[in-house]
């Protein structure tokens, strides 16, 4: 719903720009005033919005273009870059410290986040998405807090025909991801994935929980699954959670 309207507000901008007679710097400029409405209108932080109109300026200048040059198609590209980068996960980071898991080799994922984010599901789509590129995945349920946490992520394992490993009795989840992690490696499951409670930053027992099962783990990747309609709110937890593991 969110994103309809954003993705709607900055269509109507680039399409009032396009329907300009004359693409002056007047129109340009209402052009990126009504985009970074929509952004702000969208809950989207200040100071990305900023430095995206700051780089669309540089990229754009209307001024210096030769004739024959499309302004409405260079404003549209400009402003389309400019948006996919504040969404790259990417940007800001080294290649070589991206992490795939490989055939052959047993990785630990850890999957992290808010209650509710996402996580058991994006686990299960994680494993789908390695298992069909032939890696052995198998799914360790690390969440002993919410009553039915387990039947959750078996029923998905079950229904995707992926290995998982938890249980009804145990309360220590780290004694789970240990056991769990061994049984895997036994099994010959090179992708271990550990889908863990929902906690929140408040929660200042549940973060060490979270901090001894990486610890236990030593996992290769920490995912931070989140929910992007809680806004701005997702930077502070995002913080948090990178602040006690490897996110
Ligand atoms: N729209 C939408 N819903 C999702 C997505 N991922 C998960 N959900 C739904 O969000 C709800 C919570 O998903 P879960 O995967 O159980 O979330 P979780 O983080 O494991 O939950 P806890 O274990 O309680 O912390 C479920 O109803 C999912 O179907 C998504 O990408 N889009």
């Amino acid at each position: 719903m969110v994103l309809a309207q954003l993705g709607g507000s900055i269509s109507r901008a680039l399409q009032n720009m396009s329907n300009s007679t004359v693409i002056d710097e007047a129109v340009f400029h209402d052009c990126l005033n009504e985009i970074n409405r929509a952004l702000l209108q969208a809950d989207v932080q200040f100071e990305l919005i900023r430095n995206m109109h700051a780089n669309i300026k540089n990229i754009v200048n209307l001024d210096g273009l030769a004739a024959g040059h499309s302004k409405r198609k260079i404003i549209q590209q400009a402003v389309f870059d400019e948006l996919c980068k504040m969404l790259d996960p990417t940007t800001g980071i080294k290649s070589s410290s991206f992490f795939f898991p490989k055939k052959g080799k047993t990785s630990v994922v850890m999957f992290v986040g808010l209650q509710g984010s996402g996580k058991t599901t994006t686990c299960t789509k994680y494993a789908h998405y390695y298992q069909k590129k032939g890696l052995k995945p198998g799914l360790v349920c690390a969440d002993t807090f919410r009553a039915g946490a387990f039947d959750q992520l078996k029923q998905n394992a079950t229904k995707a025909k992926i290995p998982f490993y938890g249980s009804y009795m145990e309360s220590d989840p780290v004694k789970i991801v240990v056991e769990g992690v061994e049984r895997f490696k036994e099994e010959n499951c090179y992708l271990i994935i550990l889908d863990t409670s929902g906690r929140h930053k408040q929660e200042a027992a549940l973060f060490e929980e979270m901090r001894q099962l990486s610890e236990a783990t030593k996992p290769d990747l920490v995912i931070f699954v989140m929910d992007s309609s809680i806004g701005q709110a997702a930077f502070g937890q995002a913080q948090a959670f990178k602040q006690s593991v490897a996110v």
